[in-house]
Parts: structure tokens; C-alpha cells; sequence
């Protein structure tokens, strides 16, 4: 099948730069997609978006660039609740990937044990409006029941203005709760203000709530790019990160979310985006538990 992209879609970044931070060994990139290829593992019709082909060899190709040694894979929207892609890629991996899904509630146990089989650890509940359908909450907390037996979390990716609304539904779930690029935070208010206060009180007052500080790229408003070696990228999401990776050391994951859905003003060199892991966790014990030591024990524990 051939698709056509979503005019003006940004395409990853060919060519990355070696990055200067050596990440520790066994470091997991631990928020990354594949997007199909089209041809082979064709997009969703529901999908909000039509991307450039992403596939899961130049997806090896840059862990390997980088200095990773795993990835997560997680099920990106265009390939709506069809995991092939996703779990193509893990089963590829040679047991250096995990995968989160995406699932509905017509899902049969045996098709829940075979993502398992395949790698898949997590399921993603996505309340970004412009990415998914509304999906009734009774019919997650139903799937969040199913999948916690598996020893399975949930990933969440919202925004920061609907933690209110959300808080409820979030605080009742029964597993660990990964939070997607620290519940996009609008960083051109004050960290120590009352939206990012109610984010980190909600990580203080439940334990099993997790958070990804990933996506400076996305958050950014004042810059300056990953872009032509700039070793202080996105000053204005530094203080975010850090203040999430200081307090909680124990609950943070970091991913290049490669390849990049969506961005609409530049691609990032993910060379820098992994310079930019300094910023964020200045010493190597906080580094290595971002990287290695958080990631492994909720996606190998059986390594860790
Ligand atoms: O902000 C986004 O556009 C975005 C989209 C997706 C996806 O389409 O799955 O995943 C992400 O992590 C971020």
C-alpha cells in the first residue's frame, strides 16, 4: 500500500552526530517507535497522522550509533491498536527490545499472551486529543485490570491542563503508571508554579507512578535546537527534567522518541539529544539509574 505523508511532516534526522556523553553500559533507550514500513505493516485507517517510514532496522542502527544497548517500543498512534510493527521489532530484536501496546477491549487472552511472548510489557492509554479517539475510561480500567495480571504497567501520554480532569482515573490504577515526557508540562511557566506542583505532588503521592523525561525537543519553547553541536540545548526544559530526575531517581526512563512524530519547527540531531541526558542527570549514579538500572527493572526484571 502507499501512503502519502501529512504535508509538511518532518522526516528523522539522517547522519546523527557521535554524541560526547559516553552512556553507561546496558543503557535502554526506553521511549521509541517504528513506523511501519507502510508497504509491509500498513498505517492505521483511524490514524490522525501519515508519517515517513521509520522501520526497525534503522532503528537498530541508531541504538547502536548512540551507544544504547535496548530499546522500549512503543505502539506509535498511526498504527492505531495493529501491534505487527511494533512486535515485528521486538521479536527482530533478539531480546534487546520491549514493546507497549496498544489494545482494545475485544482483546483475547491469548492474543494478550502472545504480545507477551513477543516482549510486550506495558499497554499505552493515550489522552492527547489530536492523536486518538476518546476511548470510555471504563473500557481502559477494564484492560488495565486484564493486563496487571500479566505483571504488565500502564503508559499514559496527556497533557498538563487535563491532570485534573484525569487525576482520579490515574490514582485507580492497579499497576506501575509510566507518565509520557513528564505530562507535557508548559514550560514557559514557572516550574515551581502550581501545574508543574500538581504533576510532581501527583509522582510524590503515588509510589507507582513513573515518569519519562524525555522530549526536550517537544516541550521546548525558547530553544536553543539540538541542531549544528549545540551542547546546551532546550535550557528552558532543563529545570523541568531535573527537578523530576532529583526527586524521583528511582521512577525515571529516558528515550530519544526517535523517530520524532510530529514535530512541526525542526528535527533534532539525536547525537545532541543524548548530550542533552548531562543537563538533566549530572552525575553518573543518577545517569545510570535513568539509563540502565530504572528501565531494567521494569522491562527485564528477570535481568535485573
Ligand atoms: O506528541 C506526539 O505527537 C507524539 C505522538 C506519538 C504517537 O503518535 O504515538 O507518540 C509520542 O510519544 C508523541
Amino acid at each position: 500500500m502507499e501512503f502519502t505523508k501529512t504535508p509538511g511532516w518532518l522526516d528523522w534526522y539522517a547522519g546523527p552526530s557521535q554524541p560526547r556523553f559516553q552512556v553507561p553500559a546496558g543503557a535502554v533507550d526506553a521511549h521509541c517507535h517504528v513506523f511501519g514500513p507502510g508497504a509491509q505493516f500498513p498505517f492505521a485507517p483511524e490514524r490522525k497522522y501519515t508519517p515517513c517510514d521509520a522501520s526497525k532496522q534503522q532503528l537498530f542502527a541508531l541504538r547502536d550509533h548512540l551507544g544504547f544497548a535496548r530499546n522500549v517500543i512503543v505502539q506509535a498512534t498511526c498504527h492505531g491498536a495493529d501491534n505487527r510493527a511494533m512486535v515485528d521489532a521486538c521479536k527482530a530484536s533478539g531480546g534487546k527490545a520491549r514493546g507497549v501496546a496498544t489494545v482494545r477491549r475485544s482483546i483475547s487472552d491469548a492474543e494478550l499472551q502472545e504480545l507477551h511472548d513477543a516482549g510486550v510489557r506495558g499497554v499505552r492509554f493515550n489522552f492527547v486529543k489530536r492523536l486518538v479517539d476518546f476511548t470510555p475510561k471504563d473500557e481502559l480500567m477494564e484492560i488495565a485490570g486484564r493486563i496487571a495480571k500479566l505483571g504488565w504497567h500502564v503508559v499514559i501520554y496527556f497533557e498538563a491542563v487535563d491532570l485534573p480532569e484525569l487525576w482520579d482515573f490515574f490514582t485507580a490504577l492497579p499497576t506501575t503508571v509510566v507518565v509520557d515526557h513528564m505530562g507535557r508540562p508548559d514550560v514557559s511557566k514557572p516550574v515551581d508554579g502550581p501545574e508543574f506542583q500538581l504533576f510532581l505532588k501527583f509522582m510524590r503521592e503515588h509510589p507507582n507512578v513513573w515518569s519519562k523525561v524525555s522530549c526536550p525537543e517537544r516541550l521546548s519553547v525558547t530553544g536553543p535546537r539540538a541542531l549544528d553541536g549545540e551542547q546546551n540545548a532546550y535550557r528552558d526544559v532543563v529545570p523541568f527534567a531535573r527537578r523530576v530526575v532529583e526527586e524521583f531517581p528511582d521512577r525515571v526512563l529516558w528515550g530519544t522518541d526517535w523517530p520524532h512524530p510530529n514535530l512541526k519547527d525542526h528535527m533534532p540531531d539525536d547525537g545532541l539529544l543524548v548530550d542533552f541526558i548531562l543537563q538533566i542527570a549530572p552525575t553518573p549514579e543518577l545517569q545510570r539509574k535513568l539509563l540502565v538500572d530504572n528501565p531494567m527493572r521494569l522491562y527485564w526484571p528477570e535481568e535485573s
